[in-house]
């Protein structure tokens, strides 16, 4: 017997019943009788309607939740509360206790919660205990704006589904085709994608479509629907079923996803746990305003002060971002850079390796701004200051993630001067200045000199080779080309290693 009591979307949720399900395995019955329906959450009557009409022409619907102490008491089925408290969530976070129970009762969803506040989880368990419900294939898309965050959710449904067997691809670009291909013949039951592998494979994978799919989801949403993946996004709509979920997360909110929202979201709740343009609470931003001369100066005397700290600091270019690690690695610092001009199995490389903590600063462009969940990160610097306001507080999320502190630096310019103010007015606070010693930035500048002919000699060389021979092992990030730094080294560059 499948668990679903057909109710109208505007019923409150009933009572828990128990009945037999399939469960724990995905397509196994179950008889345990342990399950929770999923359209009966325990807290149910506990929901106070703050707007009783839910229209998709009056906008989406707002629900404000007493709070629930448990993952059970939002219903969610037992084989799932234990694969949770396995994982050491022991209470769910204030998106997932407003979005789950909705989720639930099958309603289309518009999540918006600050970053790092558990925004997979709160679309990932609706989906798996529904596709544990009723088992079927090819079952939901995750479309997201970067290869890496699909890797990164695509872990998260297979860490969440261990116990009941659900099997999901990662479907970017990037990676050869062929081999997506055989695993799209497979039909896993999620697919994590970026929208434009995702159209190519539906238009040259024979056997390859989505028609029976029950979710769609769309991570980092107004990203997803600006105008670098709108093409993409109206195809995939086309070829969808109308009658799926929908569900929209992120944690910045435009006018765009609202363009959507009339577009392809039937009748939604809107689940909103922070405002539009929220920073986390225990983040403590800063700047420092410098001369751009002196930035790679002040760069290194940073990450000196702060030693012994996990950094990401991002840069606005490819080329900067390469730049700027090449410098650091000259200096001493185990620096290693992620961007677009990096073959895939280059970026995943650089990603793994400052997850596991081998490197202490991962240099990037806003290829890493979203999504990213690298617990152990302490400070993130904005080395060249967002262009995009918005852009901004997803790069400072990158720390201070689930309930933890951490740090942010922007470098402001004499040319930034509109865009921090422009900043400043969108997260609603004034920052405070990071405070830093000139003289003892100046007494840098000369090694720092040395270090930035260094690596533009280098990014020269790494030019001319990928000119010369487009063979990706020779490319973008090699570490080796670091042998440079023996010249700069000459003495004791640093007051303190960064670890
Ligand atoms: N209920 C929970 N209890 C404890 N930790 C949790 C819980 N839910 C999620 N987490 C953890 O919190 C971290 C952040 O979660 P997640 O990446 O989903 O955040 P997010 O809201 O999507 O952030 P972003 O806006 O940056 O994408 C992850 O490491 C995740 O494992």
């Amino acid at each position: 017997m499948l668990c679903v009591r057909l109710a109208g979307p505007r019923d409150r949720p009933a009572p828990p019943r128990r009945h037999n399900t399939r469960c724990d395995v995905i397509g196994k019955r179950c008889f345990s009788g342990n399950h929770v329906s999923r359209r009966s959450p325990r807290w149910g009557s506990k929901v106070k309607w703050k707007m009783a009409a839910a229209d998709a022409e009056q906008g989406p619907l707002e629900v404000e939740a007493e709070e629930p102490r448990s993952f059970k008491d939002l219903g969610v089925t037992d084989v799932l509360c234990e694969t949770c408290d396995q994982l050491g969530w022991k209470t769910p976070t204030k998106i997932q206790v407003e979005a789950i129970p909705m989720a639930l009762q099958g309603r289309d969803i518009i999540g918006l919660a600050e970053t790092g506040s558990g925004k997979t989880g709160a679309f990932a368990l609706p989906i798996l205990q529904t596709l544990l419900e009723t088992p079927q294939r090819l079952f939901a898309l995750v479309l997201t704006p970067t290869r890496e965050l699909a890797f990164q959710i695509s872990e998260q449904f297979e860490a969440l589904g261990s116990s009941i067997g659900v099997q999901s691809a990662v479907i970017v670009g990037g990676i050869d085709m062929m081999a997506q291909a055989l695993t799209l013949a497979k039909k896993p039951h999620v697919i994590i994608a970026t929208p434009g592998r995702l159209i190519d494979h539906l238009e040259n994978t024979k056997g390859f479509n989505l028609r029976a799919l029950k979710y769609l989801v769309m991570d980092e949403a107004d990203r997803i629907l600006n105008m670098d993946f709108e093409t993409e996004v109206d195809k995939i709509l086309k070829v969808i079923p109308r009658d799926r979920k929908t569900f929209l997360f992120s944690a910045t909110m435009t006018k765009k996803v609202q363009k959507l929202q009339r577009a392809a979201l039937k009748n939604p709740v809107k689940c909103a746990v922070s405002s539009k343009y929220q920073t986390v609470e225990k983040l403590q931003q800063h700047y420092i305003f410098i001369p751009s001369r002196f930035k790679d100066s002040y760069l290194v005397y940073i990450l000196n002060e702060l030693a012994g700290n996990s950094f990401m600091i991002f840069c606005s270019t490819c080329n900067n971002t390469q730049r700027t690690a090449l410098l650091l690695r000259n200096l001493g610092f185990t620096a290693i850079s992620l961007h677009g001009q990096m073959s895939q199995n280059k970026r995943l490389g650089s990603l793994n390796k400052f997850k596991a903590k081998s490197r202490s600063i991962l240099l990037a462009t806003d290829v890493a701004s979203r999504g990213l969940d690298v617990p152990h990160v302490d400070v993130v610097i904005n080395f060249d200051i967002p262009t995009h306001s918005k852009d901004y507080i997803h790069r400072v999320g990158r720390t201070a993630r689930a309930g933890r502190s951490g740090k942010s630096i922007t470098f402001v310019t004499q040319y930034d001067v509109e865009l921090f103010q422009r900043i400043e007015h969108l997260i609603g606070k004034k920052l405070p200045v990071f405070p830093t010693q000139e003289e003892e930035v100046m007494m840098l500048t000369e090694r720092v000199a040395e270090a930035q002919r260094c690596a533009r000699m280098e990014l020269r060389e790494q030019g001319e080779r990928k000119k010369r021979s487009r063979d990706e092992a020779n490319d973008d990030d090699t570490e080796g080309a670091t042998g440079v730094r023996k010249k700069v080294a000459g003495g004791k560059m640093k007051k303190r290693k960064a670890r």
